[in-house]
């Protein structure tokens, strides 16, 4: 039997022992990392690394500035000294992305998601991975998005409606948060089209639905980042010791759970009612009953089907994903409107032409100038500035452009050893001038009427671009998002002028793991895009 001193002894023994083994990565890397002798930055403080120029500027700046000096293919320190990848290497970018079984999302990263989300899409990797794409494939293809059209269009005219209002109760011109209207508007459209579940957030019926206080509550952007997350992070152990934040999220997380389960029982009994009345057709074409009916069909081997547990986190998967993305890509939209009034004119007239309030997929699909300033604005405004992977072996990754490492010596390839965080860097790749031209920082929709050679490159599932990212792990929901894109621009610049309510040098951008617009002078207000919002005169 152990005394009290000696079982005291023993646990803080173990506790240093857990320490060690934590921080090993950081004391061994460093002269280890088969990516150390690759050209780079000096590593400016040995706690933070590089991590306070990154954190000083605006997202991308610095890593754009150090392959300006140094070349496509950089190493970087983060937090303690640990080395990092970079490269904007479009042969290298390519290799990791469709590698996705070799370079996966960081186990942090991966834990995280899967306490607030549970083990949806995002989170899974490997087989389980392949699977649930397998299942849920069918669901985002481009038939699938035809059927959504209609919710898109009807939940855009419901803001224009609330836009409209606020207009009247304020002369002329209302001041309009448009990033809040938005992101109830997405919200609404991944309810619908997600579950086929009416959130009522544009026009709340009563109190607020339990759901979106559920949702508010996991993903407050004031969030605090406490000591005692951070050492969660590191020591899954401490999560025996929950704060007021965990129960929160706790809570929101059985709400969902609930919700979910009951909507996953709904479906299956709508498609098992409908398959013995003889129906083809399932009349919901909401993702989730779609998902269920992939799940269903017989096509699937037993062994291959998604469990309950398994669908059900795909709800507030897709909220997440499906959500905030969209709404701030619309709002970095009509910034760049405002920002380019000529562009904002040519683009109205040519809405304006069609004749018709509630377009069809085709139909927005058919409008060149949409198209290009869509495709503008994911270019210059990628939502996800930038993802992460994490080297799961040893690898040789092939580069397109050989490079000069720290000895002076031409690699034509990168040696990666097992743990090597990779910063996979979307937005630098759609605004780099090697690719683009010299104007690529600027939003110029005319230059998707032409295009330089070199974009073709680019390893994106969608536009030449990485918006979407690419390879296995793309986004499921890219033709989701940018028909929703297309029927609020469609809708909202036919109906009204906008012009930004502040000097544009007030906004700045705040990124989370999506780049959302802030106040300089007034950050704790949370996300703003204060515009002025004007009806258009029509002759
Ligand atoms: C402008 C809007 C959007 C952008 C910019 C965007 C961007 C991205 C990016 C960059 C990823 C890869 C993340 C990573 O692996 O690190 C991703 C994954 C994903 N997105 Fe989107 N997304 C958008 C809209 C949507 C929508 C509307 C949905 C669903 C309705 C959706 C569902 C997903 C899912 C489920 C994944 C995980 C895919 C996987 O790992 O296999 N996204 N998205």
């Amino acid at each position: 039997m152990l005394s009290i001193g000696q079982t005291a002894w023993l646990t803080l023994l173990g506790i240093l022992g857990l320490l060690l083994w934590k921080l090993r990565p950081f004391v061994v890397r460093p002269f280890t990392s088969q990516i150390r002798n690759l050209p780079g930055p000096r590593m400016t403080s040995l706690v933070w690394g590089n991590m306070k120029e990154i954190l000083d500027e605006d997202n991308s700046v610095p890593q754009e500035r150090w392959v300006a000096e140094y070349g496509s293919t950089i190493m970087y320190r983060g937090f303690l000294g640990l080395d990092r990848l970079w490269t904007m290497d479009p042969r290298a970018l390519n290799h990791i992305m469709t590698h996705s079984a070799d370079y996966q999302k960081p186990p942090q990263a991966r834990m995280n998601l899967a306490r607030i989300l549970g083990k949806g899409v995002l989170f899974t990797e490997g087989e389980q991975h392949r699977q649930q794409r397998r299942v849920m494939n069918p669901a985002f293809g481009p038939s699938q998005i035809r059927e959504l059209t209609e919710i898109f269009v009807e939940k855009s005219l419901e803001l224009r409606g609330v836009w409209d209002t606020e207009i009247s109760n304020s002369d002329g011109v209302a001041r309009i948060n448009v990033i809040q209207s938005l992101s109830k508007m997405t919200l609404d459209v991944i309810g619908l089209a997600g579950f086929n579940y009416r959130f009522n957030a544009l026009k709340p019926k009563g109190e607020e639905d339990e759901l979106v206080t559920a949702f508010k509550q996991m993903f407050d952007p004031q969030v605090r980042i406490t000591f005692m997350m951070i050492l969660r992070n590191f020591f899954p152990i401490f999560n025996v010791f929950p704060d007021e934040q965990v129960r929160g999220w706790k809570r929101a997380q059985d709400v969902m759970r609930r919700i979910g389960m009951q909507l996953l029982e709904e479906k299956k009994a709508e498609i098992l009612r409908e398959a013995s009345e003889g129906k083809e057709k399932a009349r919901s074409r909401d993702l989730l009953t779609l998902l269920l009916k992939s799940n269903m069909a017989t096509d699937i081997p037993e062994g291959q089907r998604l469990s309950d547990e398994d669908v059900i986190a795909q709800v507030p998967t897709f909220l997440v994903a499906g959500h905030e993305t969209t709404s701030t890509a619309t709002t970095w939209c009509l910034f760049a409107l405002t920002q380019a009034p000529e562009v904002q004119a040519k683009l109205r007239a040519e809405l304006l032409a069609l004749d018709t309030d509630t377009p069809s997929m085709d139909q927005l699909n058919n409008l060149p100038y949409l198209d290009c300033v869509v495709r503008e604005t994911l270019r210059v405004h990628a939502p996800v500035p930038t993802t992460t992977r994490e080297a799961t072996r040893d690898d040789v990754i092939p580069v397109a452009e050989p490079f000069v490492d720290r000895h002076g010596v031409v690699q034509d390839s990168i040696r990666i050893s097992k743990g090597t965080p990779i910063f996979i860097p979307i937005l630098a790749m759609n605004r780099s001038t090697k690719l683009w031209g010299p104007d690529a920082a600027e939003f110029r929709p005319e230059r998707w009427e032409s295009l330089p050679e070199a974009v073709s490159s680019i390893p994106g599932v969608w536009g030449h671009l990485l918006t979407f990212l690419g390879g296995p792990r793309a986004c499921i929901g890219y033709r989701f998002s940018l028909i929703e894109m297309k029927a609020l621009v469609y809708t909202l610049v036919r109906a009204f002028e906008f012009e930004l309510a502040v000097p544009v040098e007030d906004i700045q951008k705040k990124s989370s793991i999506v780049q959302r617009p802030v106040l300089r002078k007034a950050p704790e207000e949370g996300s703003q895009m204060p515009l002025l919002v004007r009806r258009v005169k029509r002759t």
